[in-house]
């Protein structure tokens, strides 16, 4: 059955993202429970937020970022979550809280918005992030976006992007390849992919995200910037990088995920230069000042480093120029 109001879906959001004071309690029993001062079902929401915030916003749409063929509404609740939390993350802060504007078709059952607001809140619990207000209306096919903000682990430390230094290392946390092999094989079989391909659907369904690792990198003095990784690391470098700088990579410290080393061999392409164009990763791309690799390694174990930053732009693989395509939504 169809939900019949706006109200319906209120009260079913209610249910999942329990307000401020009712007996779940789960909205006021926040790491940061001073941080909503208002919460649900005003104009606004109230916020005491620190003196700096980092905020960003990302779409979840329909037959563009996932298609209900494959994806069970829980893995759409999810994912709409985790890519805008990897984005606080790529700044290497803490996750504070987030909006949720959402529209589909009256159609859709009740049981597959549940299935939607299940898999978002069991991310925003364990993450402990209160749902302060959103939007809904009715749209020819499902679409969300959200809003998210954060704060800095330590004061008024943002790892932004544009920060790199000729030598520096650059290091990646998390995988590269697989999402994009969990795509292909989702778009060719359906959900029968998923036995043969678990680690790269998975990959594409519910990202893996690196809360913990980002945080404890914002604190760390030596690393200079970071980002993540979503249209690809070959498209993603150029804009993480200064202009007139490049990537040399080590194509042996790259890891790549045996599913993506078949799939992309059977396609009769190379698994690295595959990998580099892969995109919704959501792994974290950082640099670090070269003289600090160990320690980098030692405080985040999961911190790789994949290549070093150099004075000729562009992106070489042990110092042969590459040309890797990655993800653009208007190029096609
Ligand atoms: N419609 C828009 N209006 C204003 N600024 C925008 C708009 N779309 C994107 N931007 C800004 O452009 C920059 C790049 O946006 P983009 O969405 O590509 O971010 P990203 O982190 O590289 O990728 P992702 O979307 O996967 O998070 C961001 O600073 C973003 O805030
Ligand atoms: C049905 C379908 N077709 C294509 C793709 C691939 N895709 C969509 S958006 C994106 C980059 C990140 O998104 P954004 O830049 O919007 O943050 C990629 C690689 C998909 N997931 N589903
Ligand atoms: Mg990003």
């Amino acid at each position: 059955m169809a939900l019949r109001s706006e109200q319906d879906f209120l009260t079913l959001i209610d249910r999942y993202f329990p307000p401020s004071g009712s007996p779940a309690g789960r909205q006021a029993d926040l790491v940061r429970p001073e941080h909503v001062l208002l919460g649900r079902g005003d104009d606004c929401a109230v916020l005491r937020c620190p003196g700096q915030i980092c905020m960003s916003a990302d779409l979840f749409l329909e037959d563009v970022h996932f298609r209900r063929s494959y994806f069970l509404p829980e893995d759409v609740g999810y994912k709409a979550l985790a890519v805008n939390v990897s984005d606080i993350s790529a700044m290497g802060s803490r996750p504070l809280g987030f909006c949720l504007q959402l529209f589909g078709p009256s159609d859709v059952p009740q049981d597959w918005w549940e299935g939607l607001f299940a898999g978002m809140a069991g991310l925003a619990d364990s993450l402990h992030l209160p749902l302060v207000g959103g939007d809904l209306s009715r749209g020819p096919n499902i679409g969300l976006a959200l809003t998210v903000w954060g704060e800095a682990v330590e004061d008024g430390r943002f790892l932004s992007r544009q920060t790199a230094r000729p030598g520096d290392h650059l290091f990646l946390v998390g995988e590269v390849g697989l999402a994009r092999v969990g795509l292909m094989a989702l778009e060719n079989a359906g959900r029968q992919a998923c036995r043969d391909l678990p680690r790269a659907t998975s990959a594409h369904l519910r990202p893996v995200l690196h809360v913990e690792q980002a945080m404890h990198l914002g604190k760390l003095d030596f690393v200079r910037g970071l980002m993540d990784v979503s249209d690809g690391l070959a498209m993603d470098l150029p804009r993480f990088l200064p202009s007139g700088l490049g990537a040399d990579l080590d194509p042996q410290a790259v890891d790549i995920d045996p599913e993506v080393v078949d799939y992309a061999t059977r396609l009769s392409e190379d698994p690295l230069l595959f990998a580099l164009a892969g995109g919704e990763d959501y792994a974290l791309l950082g640099v670090a000042a070269p003289e600090a690799s160990g320690e980098l390694t030692r405080a985040v174990p999961d911190a790789r480093v994949i290549g070093r930053v150099v004075e000729r732009p562009g992106l070489f693989l042990a110092g042969r120029p590459a040309q890797i395509a990655g993800f653009d939504h208007f190029t096609g």
